[in-house]
């Protein structure tokens, strides 16, 4: 599918998205109230909440706020971004003093014009997402506020109760590097992507992941989101339940912990955390509550600035590099390298990081290039997942029979 078409149409949605929850109800007066037009919502994303929280239960030992697992730690309540905050930056402004250009929320609402008794609004500027994970992002974030409504974070916590046992994506990783000498395989379940449409008409979550463990994959990624991947927690929670033992990476564009939570339920095992998307203090606080719950955390970067954000954060175990810009879809192998080289690979390397090479990978000289890079694993979907027999797909991918 074409980035452009997609964005216009989608663009329709989210506007309509924002205002139809309310216009439901109440068609004119209560859309003021969820569009983040005057920036006081706007600017408030989940960074807002984690600095608000640090912030209080630092200064008051509050007991927890409902809905935010366990007191903030010295480390991330003393952080600069909290101190930054304090001295009135705004979250967007401390996000973008990190490099990061996605917001989190449409900035400005839409001029709103009165026909008769019904308000209408127009697209402005402000309110175009300047690029496709900046769309994806404001669509994320109606999307999880209606989700939460749905289903509160009481509920999802009950639900752990009865969700299968956590399994060590890392430790299948090492294993598998280990055992094999090449790169782990994380062999991706997915449908469709913004900027390649629909790879495979005849998608069954399940047999293609059966395949891809036949075929040796050390783990699996499964897409969750449904607009622009078509994908969804339901095939997550098959393929779960279907009996694969390979630990699941759930693919989605977390920016809530509530999400973790939900992850969780589904049987996810990892999760992605996306640097281009989350400022540090975000990224901290949601590998902490990874932590709590047992998940694995999955980085990913995709220029050396992220990088080094990332490697300034303690406790990191899974960079992955992405080779796709999702900005411009752009594909580059050699971004891999290029992150790893000097003084970065030195670090990853002393802290026992495990690096994941991301997207674009499609021959036994690629997976060379990226192993020579340094990689320890990979991640890829397109190239296994058009195969009409996955699982020989992947000993074509790496000129060999990875599976015994
Ligand atoms: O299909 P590819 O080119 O092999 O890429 C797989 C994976 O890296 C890609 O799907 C991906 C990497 N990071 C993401 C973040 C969101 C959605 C998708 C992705």
């Amino acid at each position: 599918m074409e980035a452009t078409s997609m964005s216009a149409s989608s663009r329709f949605s989210i506007s309509r998205g924002i205002c139809s929850s309310s216009a439901a109800t109440a068609p004119a007066k209560r859309c003021l109230d969820v569009t983040p037009a005057s920036g006081v919502i706007g600017r408030r994303g989940l960074s807002q909440r984690v600095l608000r929280f640090a912030v209080r239960s630092q200064r008051s030992e509050a007991k927890d706020s409902p809905g935010i697992p366990s007191p903030m730690s010295d480390s991330i309540a003393n952080c600069v971004e909290v101190r930054e905050w304090e001295m009135g930056k705004t979250i967007d402004e401390i996000a973008a003093s990190q490099g990061i250009t996605i917001r989190r929320r449409p900035p400005s609402g839409p001029p709103q014009h009165y026909v008769g008794p019904f308000e209408f609004r127009l697209q402005n500027e402000g309110n175009t997402p300047r690029n496709i994970l900046e769309e994806i992002i404001w669509n994320k974030d109606v999307e999880v506020s209606q989700m939460k409504e749905r289903r509160s974070l009481v509920m999802l916590k009950k639900a752990l109760e009865n969700a299968p046992p956590v399994r060590d994506f890392v430790g299948a990783l090492r294993a598998s590097y280990e055992r094999t000498d090449m790169p782990a395989l994380i062999a991706e379940v997915k449908k469709a992507s913004p900027s390649r449409g629909v790879l495979r008409e005849d998608f069954d979550p399940v047999q293609i992941a059966s395949a891809y463990e036949e075929g040796g994959a050390a783990c699996l990624s499964v897409l969750t989101d449904k607009k622009y991947f078509q994908g969804s927690f339901e095939n997550l929670e098959a393929i779960r339940n279907a009996g694969i033992k390979c630990p699941l990476l759930c693919k989605e564009f977390i920016i809530d912990p509530w999400q973790l939570y939900c992850a969780r339920s589904k049987g996810a095992d990892a999760v992605l955390l996306i640097a281009a998307v989350l400022p540090d203090v975000d990224i901290k606080y949601l590998t902490k509550i990874c932590k709590i719950l047992g998940l694995a955390a999955l980085v990913e970067v995709h220029n050396e600035r992220e990088m080094d954000r990332v490697l300034g954060i303690d406790g990191i175990q899974l960079i992955g590099i992405n080779n796709r810009n999702l900005e411009t879809f752009e594909v580059d192998i050699s971004n891999t390298k290029k992150l790893l080289e000097g003084a970065r690979g030195e670090a990853i390397r002393e802290r026992g990081i495990i690096v994941v090479g991301e997207s674009g990978l499609f021959t036994p000289s690629d997976i060379a290039y990226v192993q020579e890079a340094g990689v320890k694993a990979v991640l890829v979907g397109e190239s296994l997942v058009k195969q009409s027999d996955p699982s020989k797909g992947i000993a074509g991918l790496f000129g060999k029979d990875i599976s015994k």
